[in-house]
């Protein structure tokens, strides 16, 4: 089945012009933590500090692989979220001032930062601040979660700590970086995947899962699917196929990853269709058979139709039943998208490239500007750009 939607052409010619207008602080305080259903940025909520890292690493993507001019956008948002830590602490959110709110120095916060560090041809944090940023959270084994060492530890901040470090080494080839991603990687082996093909949460401070609030998040199944399949030493150590399965157990009868395994009301946010997009290309691209409703062409449809808006915006989250849940959209989820535009589009990370030659190698694609939903799909409930 040929994709009708043009995800090039939504995230070129909708998305990105829709969040460079919108998507920002007016008076230069980084991203806003989300744009409203009517298509107005909420200026005043707190902005979360990963939101300003993500979107530097959106934009500096988008410069990188189409051509944009959005790199001094990326640099100006990571240099804010750099400058809002000036205590050396990552601050919890800044408000609509650009002031630090809170000093958790999250380890989840902290990998962003790195990933989008390391997006830029050059960084724009020293490399040494991260890296004693990274330090204040050593554990015996792994990272704290914050300064406090909080409870529980989390495999997510472990699995985005996995993803950065190994972007930071493929950009810098500081091998320093290599044993944080190898740290992370042995995690996940050896801890938080489970014989099953599940992906456990929550652990104790010595790595022992925690009964309280244990779950499973299918779209980190499906995350790690595609993390494990750029990852030669994951591909060949785990068993991606029985990853894939487990996450995909969760299917809902519409065809879309609940938040929440084992839970029938659980709610769809739109990121794990994102994340179940980019583990269906990984399972292809290994040369797995995959069923009609999950090929990679049956998902984008479904979250183009389900989840994003002609304008460049997205329902965010929807009940178990489709009704909308999200009375806005986070600027957070446009990392997932854009990761999945890169996924399908086989844009793969490039190793060994200096920061100099990836500069001078942006993807310059011609996209032509037409409706990017074919055939035309029912009004959205955001309203147009004004
Ligand atoms: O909730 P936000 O900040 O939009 O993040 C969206 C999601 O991103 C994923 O990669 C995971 O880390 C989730 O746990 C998280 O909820």
């Amino acid at each position: 089945m040929p994709a009708a939607f043009d995800f090039s052409a939504w995230i070129r010619h909708r998305a990105l012009p829709f969040w460079r207008a919108r998507g920002l602080c007016p008076n230069g305080f980084g991203a806003v933590e989300h744009i409203r259903a009517d298509g107005s940025a909420a200026l005043y909520p707190l902005r979360r500090s990963r939101v300003h890292a993500r979107q530097a690493f959106v934009f500096a993507a988008a410069a990188r692989d189409m051509g944009t001019d959005d790199l001094p956008l990326a640099q100006h948002l990571l240099a804010f979220a750099h400058r809002t830590a000036a205590s050396g602490f990552i601050p919890i959110a800044s408000d609509n001032h650009g002031r630090p709110v809170g000093d958790a120095h999250r380890l989840y916060d902290l990998a962003f930062y790195i990933l989008a560090n390391a997006e830029c041809p050059a960084p724009v944090i020293p490399w040494d601040w991260l890296k004693q940023a990274l330090a204040k959270l050593r554990a015996p084994l792994g990272w704290w979660d914050d300064r406090l060492r909080c409870a529980p530890r989390t495999q997510n901040a472990h699995m985005h700590l996995f993803e950065a470090a190994s972007a930071a080494h493929r950009a810098t080839g500081d091998p320093d970086w290599a044993e944080v991603a190898d740290e992370c990687r042995a995690l996940f082996l050896t801890v938080f995947l489970q014989p099953d093909g599940t992906v456990l949460e929550l652990f104790d401070a010595h790595w022992r899962p925690v009964k309280q609030g244990q779950r499973v998040e299918p779209g980190h199944g499906a995350e790690w699917v595609y993390l494990g399949h750029q990852d030669p030493q994951i591909a060949a150590a785990a068993d991606l196929d029985t990853i894939f399965s487990a996450a995909t157990r969760a299917l809902g009868h519409a065809g879309f990853l609940p938040d929440q395994a084992d839970d029938p009301l659980a709610g769809r946010r739109l990121w794990p269709q994102t994340e179940l997009l980019r583990a269906a290309l990984a399972q292809r691209a290994r040369g797995r058979v995959l069923p009609p409703h999950l090929t990679p062409e049956a998902i984008i449809q479904r979250i183009a139709h389900s989840y994003l808006t002609p304008q460049g915006g997205w329902i965010d989250a929807r009940d178990h039943a489709g009704r909308i849940t999200a009375a806005h959209m986070p600027s957070s989820s446009f990392y997932h998208i854009f990761n999945a535009w890169r996924a399908w589009h086989d844009v793969q990370p490039r190793a060994g490239l200096t920061a100099g030659a990836r500069a001078s190698q942006p993807r310059r694609q011609q996209i032509p500007d037409h409706n990017p939903f074919v055939p035309p799909r029912a009004p959205s409930p955001i309203a147009p750009l004004r």
